[in-house]
């Protein structure tokens, strides 16, 4: 098995401007950003100080390793910097990656945090009465509309789709859309709101990301950083 001591790290360089300058690492706010920092410890990686004080308004900072700087954006966009190459290297969840199917997108490791699902759910009463599946429209709530389209669409069923930020789930009681189309992980959010999972649409969860134009130019330091994180998971699977 790999470990942390046989992966070298990509060695400082001394003119970073010849190199493009340091990779940036993009990483989501919120729950990922709780449960990966065990895995940027292991792999070695330490942002500075203020970076996980949530009151701080800084957005970029420094690491360890003079070569590494990370932001923190909000997970969606997280996507959207590694996508245009303004970050290299990101962190994100599968939804992400399914909504936008980028092209310029590599995802080389499952990096298995965050998991969850995307999945269908309505109302208790409507599950007990209705079975969409013989409809032929459906107004759906949802801040993933592409995965929405995508799901109903192959089931002969054409979705209207509401397109919300968040609280999905009080959509349907206030008549704003039949179904919604979220994450699900306990469940608990669907009960409180009355509503029931009726399908789940995919697994999910975090993937580490590269850009391929970044991995084609600067192959060794992001090769060495994925191999990097590749040995942290290993590491913490064999504990
Ligand atoms: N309940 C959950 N359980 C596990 N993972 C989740 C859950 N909800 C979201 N995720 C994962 O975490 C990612 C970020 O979700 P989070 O709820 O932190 O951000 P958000 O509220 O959607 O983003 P923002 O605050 O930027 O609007 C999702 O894209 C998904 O991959
Ligand atoms: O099945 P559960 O364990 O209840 O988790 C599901 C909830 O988690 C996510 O919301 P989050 O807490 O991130 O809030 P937000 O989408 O409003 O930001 C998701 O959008 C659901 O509302």
């Amino acid at each position: 098995m790999e470990t942390l001591t046989t992966v070298p790290l990509p060695a400082d360089p001394s003119t970073p401007a010849e190199t493009g300058g340091p990779l940036v690492l993009a990483l989501p706010k919120g729950r990922i950003l709780s449960e990966l920092a065990p895995l940027l410890a292991r792999a070695g990686i330490t942002p500075a100080a203020d970076f996980a004080d949530e009151g701080s308004r800084r957005l970029r900072f420094e690491t360890n390793h003079t070569h590494l700087d990370v932001v923190r954006v909000r997970s969606f966009d997280v996507a959207t910097f590694v996508a245009h190459g303004a970050a290299h290297i990101g962190v994100c969840g599968a939804d992400v990656l399914m909504e936008f199917d980028y092209d310029q997108i590599y995802a080389p490791l499952d990096l298995g945090i965050g998991r969850c699902r995307v999945s269908v759910a309505e109302p208790v009463a409507l599950a007990a009465r209705e079975d969409i599946a013989a409809w032929s429209r459906v107004t759906v709530a949802t801040k993933y509309p592409t995965i929405a389209h995508r799901h109903f669409a192959a089931r002969g069923i054409q979705a209207e789709v509401v397109h919300l930020n968040g609280a999905m789930e009080l959509a349907p009681s206030l008549g704003l859309a039949r179904l919604i189309v979220d994450l699900v992980q306990t469940g608990s959010t669907l009960k409180a709101n009355g509503l029931v999972e009726t399908d789940v649409i995919a697994h999910i969860s975090s993937r580490l990301i590269v850009n391929r134009t970044a991995l084609k130019t600067r192959p060794e330091a992001i090769g060495a950083w994925i191999a990097r994180f590749r040995a942290a998971m290993a590491e913490a699977h064999s504990r």
